[in-house]
């Protein structure tokens, strides 16, 4: 079931929910640098994340709670520098938008002023419904984030799969209707059972882009450096990885250090 690909020469939000409804699947990473956000936008990515796993990718925290929204800022700015294709989409980090509506809207206007991304990404359902309306009033679109909601880890206590039992499934579902009808443009949802996220997807109009949430999903997304095999540590089933860049980086530095010590480099023409 493969679907014709548009050639779309920007992806805006409605090219997103366009694919959804022509059944071609929607291609989503994160990235948090200049350099990299180069390379996966010219690979013909359709979405980047600026995801807060910035904070544990990036800056080395064992969660996502720490990465301030000055630093987000400074991480879009940089990503949005090098994007000329895909739709650049922020996360909105702890503690920038819980406390109420106008925190959350004042934290999203920076977001859009000060780094220049598309649109913001929040974490959450009915708990976050007036933050996302006053949000999406000011014109800046919003996607949501249901399922393993990094930013509550404290509040699961572990990274297992979420919505196995009825009660947090219904609650799921309920929750992906209230943010299309509040006007989100699309939902990640992460590590869910995949009947429960087809379903959720088959429920909507809007695209569900899954991880950790199998194919019945209209499109997926995953972090940068776990997809490029560039941290060994992190191997959750829902990985796949593309390739193993901590090898490949490890073996040519541990060359060049050899190079250095025996006088190999530089050489004659590699000087002036
Ligand atoms: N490098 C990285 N990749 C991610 O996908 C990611 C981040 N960081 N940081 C923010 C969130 C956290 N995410 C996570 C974190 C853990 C698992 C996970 O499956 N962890 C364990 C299993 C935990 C358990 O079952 O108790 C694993 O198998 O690695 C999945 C997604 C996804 N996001
Ligand atoms: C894993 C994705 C969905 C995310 O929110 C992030 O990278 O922060
Ligand atoms: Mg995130």
């Amino acid at each position: 079931m493969s679907a014709i690909k548009k050639d779309y020469k920007r992806i805006t939000t409605k090219s997103l929910i366009e694919m959804k409804s022509n059944g071609e699947k929607i291609s989503m990473l994160t990235a948090y640098d200049y350099t990299m956000a180069k390379i996966v936008d010219t690979a013909g990515i359709d979405v980047i994340l600026v995801g807060d796993s910035a904070s544990n990718v990036m800056a080395g925290h064992e969660t996502t709670l720490p990465i301030t929204l000055d630093q987000m800022i400074y991480h879009a700015s940089s990503v949005v520098r090098a994007v000329e294709r895909a739709l650049v989409v922020v996360d909105l980090p702890f503690g920038s938008y819980q406390s109420d509506s106008k925190e959350a809207l004042r934290s999203s206007i920076r977001i859009m002023k000060e780094s220049g991304g598309h649109a913001v990404k929040l974490e959450g359902g009915k708990e976050i419904k007036e933050s996302i309306k006053k949000i999406l009033n000011a014109g800046i679109p919003v996607m949501g984030h249901l399922g393993l909601t990094p930013q509550s880890i404290y509040k699961f206590g572990t990274y297992t799969v979420r919505a196995k039992e009825e009660q947090e499934a219904e609650k799921l579902i309920e929750d992906a209707i209230l943010l299309e009808k509040l006007g989100c443009f699309a939902i990640v949802i992460e590590k869910v059972p995949a009947n429960l996220a087809e379903k959720v997807a088959k429920s909507i109009s809007i695209p569900v882009i899954g991880i950790g949430a199998g194919g019945g999903v209209d499109g997926q997304v995953l972090v940068i450096h776990d997809m490029l095999g560039m941290n060994n540590e992190f191997s959750p089933r829902f990985l796949r990885r593309y390739m193993n860049l901590y090898e490949g980086m490890t073996k040519a530095i541990s060359q060049y250090v050899e190079d250095v010590k025996s006088e190999d480099f530089p050489n004659e023409k590699e000087q002036y």
